[in-house]
């Protein structure tokens, strides 16, 4: 691994790292904020997944969260939201292929050559991390848009593995959305049986279980309620239980104007959920 980038922040560092992915096999980077509690003692982690066009570097120079993470002693980590590289197939909508890997293992060819987001996600990530940076046992993990269905569809899948989830304007049903389709049609094929394992909503009413969950939605998301149709998985939520708070938001819109705005809230409810002993 390589160290691409190197920033004091808010008393911590935000770092860039460079590797050889084995499971996608391709050149990835990664982005790493260690909080300044780091230096002395292992902390928790949080795990953050970008939307559709996004890289590692969205979150750490548009959200704000680096004040928050560095007061509450918590490494953020975001990774890539797909394999990269003149090699790895592609198309040239901005909603598949590079930049949209959907964080599932995809079946179909060219795309299962490299595109295998969740075991990257669930296997590779988690070892790198623990074998090069101070942490505990302690993980959550927290996304936007497709990243917000990564992290909810991760979750619902790994029963125990998080101590909490939270979601920005997250594609709650793939199954049933136009993002969703073509992505799964793309990388899964047309046999929808196929696609449900990767389906939060589906999870979700198939008895999966979540730990606390918050999930935060604008109401001037211009991709709100035609691929966002949070209320499905809200109606789900209430039938069987699950501890997901839905918040909805007059005037906020799908950017990283709004992920800025509530950002310092998801950061405290996931340090309470990290740092209960
Ligand atoms: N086509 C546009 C819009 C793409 C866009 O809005 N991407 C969102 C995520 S959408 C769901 O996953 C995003 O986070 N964009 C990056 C950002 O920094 O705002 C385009 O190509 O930009």
């Amino acid at each position: 691994m390589t160290r691409v980038e190197r920033h004091a922040s808010f008393g911590g560092w935000q770092e860039v790292w460079q590797h050889r992915s084995d499971i996608l096999h391709c050149e990835m980077k990664f982005a790493v904020y260690l909080p300044p509690q780091a230096a002395n003692q292992p902390v928790p982690v949080l795990y953050w997944l970008s939307g559709l066009t996004c890289s590692e570097q969205n979150l750490i120079t548009k959200a704000g969260f680096q004040r928050y993470a560095a007061e509450l002693g918590v490494m953020v980590v975001a990774i890539d939201t797909s394999p990269r590289g003149e090699d790895v197939a592609d198309d040239s909508a901005w909603d598949l292929g590079q930049g949209a890997g959907f964080y599932l293992n995809a079946t179909q060819q060219p795309w299962a050559a490299h595109f295998l987001m969740y075991d990257y996600l669930t296997k590779e990530i988690p070892a790198l991390i623990a074998s090069h940076f101070p942490t505990n046992a302690r993980q959550s993990i927290a996304g936007h848009s497709m990243g917000g269905h990564g992290a909810l569809m991760v979750a619902l899948k790994n029963p125990g593995l998080f101590q909490s989830v939270s979601a920005f304007a997250p594609i709650v049903a793939p199954s049933q959305v136009p993002w969703g389709q073509k992505a799964f049609t793309t990388y899964l094929g047309s046999d929808t049986t196929q696609w449900q394992q990767w389906d939060s909503l589906w999870l979700a009413e198939n008895g999966h279980p979540l730990p606390p969950t918050l999930i935060d939605q604008g109401l001037a998301d211009p991709f709100y309620p035609q691929q966002l149709t949070t209320e499905l998985l809200e109606n789900c939520c209430k039938e069987k239980s699950l501890p997901v708070t839905f918040r909805y938001h007059p005037d906020y819109d799908h950017s990283y104007y709004f992920i800025s705005s509530f950002i310092e809230e998801h950061l405290r409810f996931h340090a309470a959920a990290l740092t209960v002993s």
